[in-house]
């Protein structure tokens, strides 16, 4: 089954448009993990475990496990982890590859031969020839950068491009040339609700991957308001550092799963 059948699945099924972040940071773990070699992935584990029932999607964050000696080799456990214990929730390697195509090829591998991701988050700036080895790949899902969660998300995206802002020449693009295999989705900053909306009007039922609730302070309510599709799905709400870093005591996995049991009931509500 492909990733886009899969995520409408579990969103049905589980009721749920949780996605859960996997961005460990051995700074914030709790004290049972300090004399851990393994940390990194036992850590991750444990936190997929208790929010598994909870989640959407997860999405490991590659810069969080490559940063680290041998985080790569935990990265490639802990989504081997995940297809193994909970097969019906896919993931979402952040990684915002883009290069030229002979490169992409070779990213492309990365992420879905090497890691087993079911989804890849891409950079579009290089252009279509840069998409095009993901996009061949019609099993598997090509999340694109179109109004990111950041400040400055201004500085570029923003733009007036022949009479319309860059990110809304990049979602017409998207849903329209780019996804004849119906394998895209698109990146929308919750800290942007107002852009959301029309991204909205402009992609149709296309799903959406919506960083920045919980640490960055996106609201929930404006956030289902304006990208919920008609059917009150369409999204994959992340959080992070919210679900991760609930609490840094032993009951680090309990809290981790009451934070994204509460996410998704602050979501459900408003659906
Ligand atoms: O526009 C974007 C694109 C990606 N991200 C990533 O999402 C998570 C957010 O983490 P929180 O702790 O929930 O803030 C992180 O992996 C980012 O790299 C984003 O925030 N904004």
């Amino acid at each position: 089954m492909g990733f886009m059948q899969a995520l409408r699945n579990r969103w049905n099924s589980a009721d749920t448009l949780v996605c859960v972040g996997l961005d460990p940071d051995p700074a914030k773990f709790p004290d049972a993990f300090v004399d851990d070699d393994d940390a990194l992935f036992s850590f991750c584990r444990d936190i997929v475990d208790a929010t598994a029932q909870y989640a959407c999607a997860f999405k490991p964050q590659i810069a969080y496990f490559a940063a680290h000696n041998g985080g790569e080799a935990a990265l490639q456990r802990l989504i081997a982890h995940i297809n193994g214990s909970h097969p019906d929730v896919p993931v979402i390697l952040d990684a915002k590859r883009g290069d030229i195509g002979s490169t992409a090829e070779q990213y492309a591998t990365e992420a879905f031969e090497r890691f087993g991701a079911d989804a890849v988050t891409l950079n579009p700036y290089m252009g279509r020839d840069s998409a095009d080895p993901f996009l061949q790949r019609f099993d598997r899902g090509c999340i694109f950068l179109c109004h990111t969660s950041n400040p400055g998300a201004r500085d570029f995206q923003e733009l007036d491009v022949g009479g319309e802002p860059l990110y809304q020449h990049i979602a017409r693009t998207i849903a329209g040339e780019w996804n004849a295999a119906g394998n895209c989705a698109l990146v929308v900053g919750a800290t942007f609700p107002e852009e959301l909306k029309v991204i909205r009007g402009i992609v149709g039922d296309m799903p959406l991957l919506i960083p920045g609730v919980g640490a960055q302070g996106g609201d929930v309510e404006a956030v289902v308001r304006n990208g919920a599709t008609a059917d009150g799905t369409g999204l994959m709400i992340n959080s992070s550092r919210g679900i991760l870093y609930a609490s840094s005591g032993a009951g680090y996995a309990e809290a981790a799963a009451d934070a994204a049991r509460e996410l998704r009931d602050a979501i459900n509500r408003c659906r």
